[in-house]
């Protein structure tokens, strides 16, 4: 599934905050999105993900026009990861990975056997067989993190947008977060902000400065030093990461 979005413009009072960015996520493509705290990457994806309403723009996933089609039918076919995931009331792991299943079920329709093993599954795939009956609420910043994940996963979406998947997560749970969604063979949209995991991960990069789109490309023709100084305003060196052999950064200020 592919995911068209163009011209997107957002006001926030009479901030601007995303100025005419378009972006196009391929078939299958990981894509990440970089840019320096504050820069949009988040107001721009609650716009296409219709989390707020964008001044102008479009968004398309295949022939679905995004912003004009009902909030059931595109969570159908988009999940979201977003970067907060508070809660209220308490529920157990496993309740909230199927409310995963919500979208593809009629009002009041109660789970079936092939929704629990959906469920199973996408335990599976985070590693959290073992937290199915732990309520989430006792659950650390990371391992909430990750039942986002599964309940997204439990969805069956066919593109899944992320918002700093990785934040709360050690260095281990990082790689496996992302080798988990890349192995999901769906588009991806993904704001990350660390630069080694977007490089390796990631198949095309979009830079945001200001709201604006900076640069575009793979992580070669975008990560490069003079980009990654001028985005962030720091020193920077790439080398090839000894361990992973993809790209590395040193920074400096
Ligand atoms: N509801 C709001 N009211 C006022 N300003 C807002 C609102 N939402 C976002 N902003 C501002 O818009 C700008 C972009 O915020 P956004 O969260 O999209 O950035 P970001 O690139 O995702 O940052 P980070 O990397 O820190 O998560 C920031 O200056 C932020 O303060």
């Amino acid at each position: 599934m592919e995911l068209t979005a163009k011209g997107m413009e957002v006001r926030i009072g009479k901030k601007e905050i995303v100025k005419n960015v378009s972006l196009l996520v391929k078939n299958q493509q990981f894509v990440g999105l970089i840019g320096p705290n504050g820069c949009g990457k988040s107001t721009l994806l609650k716009s296409i993900y219709k989390s707020l309403v964008p001044q102008k723009g479009t968004v398309f996933l295949d022939d679905m026009d995004v912003l004009k089609t009902s909030e059931k039918k595109v969570s159908q076919r988009l999940g979201v990861v977003g970067q907060f995931n508070e809660m209220n009331f308490d529920l157990t792991v496993g309740q909230m990975v199927m409310l995963g299943r919500t979208p593809h079920k009629k009002l009041l329709e109660s789970d079936k056997r092939e929704d629990y093993a959906i469920v199973e599954e996408a335990l599976a795939r985070t590693n959290l067989l073992d937290y199915k009956d732990r309520s989430f609420l006792s659950l650390s910043g990371g391992e909430k993190q990750r039942v986002i994940l599964a309940r997204t996963i439990a969805q069956q979406p066919k593109f899944m947008i992320l918002d700093e998947p990785t934040n709360h997560l050690d260095i281990r749970y990082q790689l496996e977060i992302l080798s988990c969604v890349k192995g999901l063979n769906i588009g991806v949209l993904a704001a990350l902000h660390d630069l080694e995991m977007a490089a390796y991960y990631c198949d095309y990069l979009y830079a945001i400065k200001n709201g604006e789109v900076y640069a575009h490309g793979t992580p070669e023709q975008v990560l490069t030093p003079e980009t990654i100084e001028s985005l962030y305003q720091v020193k920077c060196q790439t080398y090839i990461n000894p361990v992973t052999n993809g790209l590395g950064f040193a920074f400096g200020i």
